[in-house]
């Protein structure tokens, strides 16, 4: 008999997979202390929660007979994932069921915003007639700004478009046939916040995303903008926020969502400009039966032996094969992440090349782990090596793996190539014995680096004074150079340098770098 523990609210309905199948006792035990949950989570071999419970380090430790955990939503923020996975803990989620209701509920506060529908009728219910205090504003001819097209984004837009307002939307993954699909104009991401009378954001919460609209952002906002964030706290810096209402720069603010939950004693909820939901964006009866059927069933699959439909994090790979190719996992995983630094438009095809010992492997975990580190930085921790070829093909981005008997003198070497409209870019890595990880080319020139923390990738012309300049630049910046590499075709022609820095290079030092003389490009790195 298989023990399931519910400590989130799941609609009843939505559990039948799981309370009609034979061999599985579910308990229902919602707002449970952490201690209660930490006494009783020994004797369970499911977990099912929503957004509250947080299944952080200390209870995955001591869940010592759990198999599988099930998240009935998307956003997987209140579980430790690396701990699961460490634990061989399975973790599936639900990331399709409630995409309808978090795009209405923010449709629902878009307009709730634009009439001040809330204060109207709190007015009301304070036995006031007042119809001066609550003009709105119309939506028509608007232009609304979507930071994060996926899935929610997506419908927010085609939304938006039936409201008659303009839409413009960034997204590091929108292709041209997606904008002209959801007749969306494209932006960079400073092109959306400034272009918004609406803006309205739909990404994960990842490093990238974390106070994206914070004071420089509101500074470059039209006046009078309203803010719609029903899709995690922290993307939205509130107390930039609160000043930015305060300043009248921004005319009110809709929130689902905040840094800290529940949000019940902040200053933001004084202000007459902010309406707010305790985090309702999925809270319909609808939505609750689908993600509640879908994780449901795949703890069902799970302990019968079928494939699960939404893994978030390991799939399982016979511990023989993983003992050969653990080693080059992570090596994966940092090239993966280290050629989406370098990417500077749609990429198209990705290409996995093994030479050398890695010939005779079943590399496949490999490849998974590579992909997942290049999309990881841009799709979150949602990725891993079990959905990383499903997203690849969801952005119709071509991945191949390919096995050749040149190793360029290596033991073994690990290639991965992008191809994009405007280009490829190509980096190489092996083990080196005693030394680990390497890597030792990118595009064309060798290079010899660890594949860890800050690097810096700079093209320039083989010329005297650049390298001075470079350095000159970074320490002006206040940035420490640990170790330097510098390569060239030919004399006086395209040349490299390959930088390792003690702190992360933000995009102004970037930016002062590319503007320097016979300097052509330059890339920071982040592993
Ligand atoms: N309020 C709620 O109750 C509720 C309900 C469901 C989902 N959510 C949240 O809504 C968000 C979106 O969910 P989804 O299902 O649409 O996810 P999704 O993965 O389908 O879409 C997220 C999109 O964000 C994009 N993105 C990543 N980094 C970006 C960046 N720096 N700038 C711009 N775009 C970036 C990705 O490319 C992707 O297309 C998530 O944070 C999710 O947890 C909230
Ligand atoms: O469980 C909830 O109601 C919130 C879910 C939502 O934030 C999600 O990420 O799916």
């Amino acid at each position: 008999m298989y023990k399931v523990l519910v400590s989130d609210p799941l609609s009843k309905e939505g559990m039948h997979p799981l309370l009609e199948a034979e061999g599985f006792k579910v308990d229902v035990q919602t707002n449970l202390t952490k201690e209660e949950l930490l006494d009783r989570i020994p004797n369970y071999d499911a977990l099912l929660v929503r957004s509250q419970t947080q299944v952080d380090a200390e209870l995955i430790q001591a869940a010592t007979r759990l198999k599988i955990i099930g998240r009935a939503g998307v956003g997987i923020d209140n579980i430790d994932l690396s701990a699961a996975t460490e634990q061989g803990i399975l973790v599936v989620n639900a990331p399709d069921g409630n995409t309808n209701s978090a795009a209405e509920h923010t449709m629902a506060m878009l307009m709730a915003l634009a009439r001040n529908i809330p204060q109207a009728f709190l007015s009301l219910k304070n036995k006031q007639w007042d119809r001066k205090s609550f003009i709105g504003v119309e939506l028509k001819g608007k232009t609304l700004g979507v930071i994060g097209l996926g899935r929610i984004g997506a419908e927010v837009a085609q939304r938006a478009k039936g409201q008659r307002m303009n839409v413009i939307a960034y997204d590091p993954f929108l292709t041209d046939a997606k904008a002209e699909k959801l007749g969306v104009q494209m932006g960079t991401v400073q092109e959306v916040i400034a272009a918004g009378d609406f803006l309205t954001v739909h990404t994960p919460l990842l490093k990238e995303t974390k106070h994206l609209l914070g004071t420089e952002a509101f500074k470059t906002m039209k006046p009078g903008v309203h803010i719609v964030n029903c899709a995690r706290g922290g993307i939205i810096d509130e107390d930039a926020l609160y000043d930015a209402i305060v300043s009248g720069k921004v005319a009110g603010a809709a929130l689902d969502v905040f840094e800290v939950e529940p949000f019940v004693d902040h200053k933001l909820l004084e202000l007459p400009q902010v309406i707010a939901t305790p985090h309702l964006g999925a809270s319909t009866i609808e939505a609750q039966e689908v993600v509640a059927v879908d994780v449901c069933d795949d703890v069902v699959r799970y302990f019968t032996n079928q494939a699960v439909k939404n893994p978030v994090n390991l799939s399982a790979v016979p511990k023989e094969v993983l003992k050969k190719i653990e080693p080059y996992l992570l090596l994966g995983e940092k090239l993966g992440s280290f050629i989406q630094d370098l990417a500077d438009d749609m990429v198209e095809e990705f290409h996995v090349t093994y030479s050398g010992d890695l010939q005779d492997l079943d590399v496949s975990p490999i490849t998974r782990n590579t992909l997942k580190g290049f999309l990881r930085s841009r799709l979150g921790e949602s990725v891993n090596e079990v959905n990383a070829k499903l997203f690849a093909d969801r952005l119709g981005v071509t991945v191949t793996e390919q096995k050749t008997s040149q190793s360029k003198g290596f033991t073994s070497l690990l290639t991965v190539e992008i191809v994009m409209k405007t280009g490829r870019r190509k980096v190489s890595g092996t083990l080196l014995n005693g030394l680990g990880a390497r890597i030792v080319r990118v595009d064309d020139f060798i290079v010899d680096v660890a594949p860890e923390a800050h690097l810096l990738f700079i093209r320039h012309k083989d010329q005297p004074g650049a390298i001075g300049r470079v350095g000159m630049t970074l320490a002006e910046e206040r940035i420490n150079i640990a170790t330097m590499q510098v390569g060239r075709a030919e004399k006086g022609g395209a040349a490299i340098m390959m930088l390792s820095v003690d702190k992360y290079v933000g995009p102004t030092s970037v930016e002062k770098l590319k503007r320097l003389d016979d300097i052509e490009d330059a890339q920071a790195i982040e592993l």
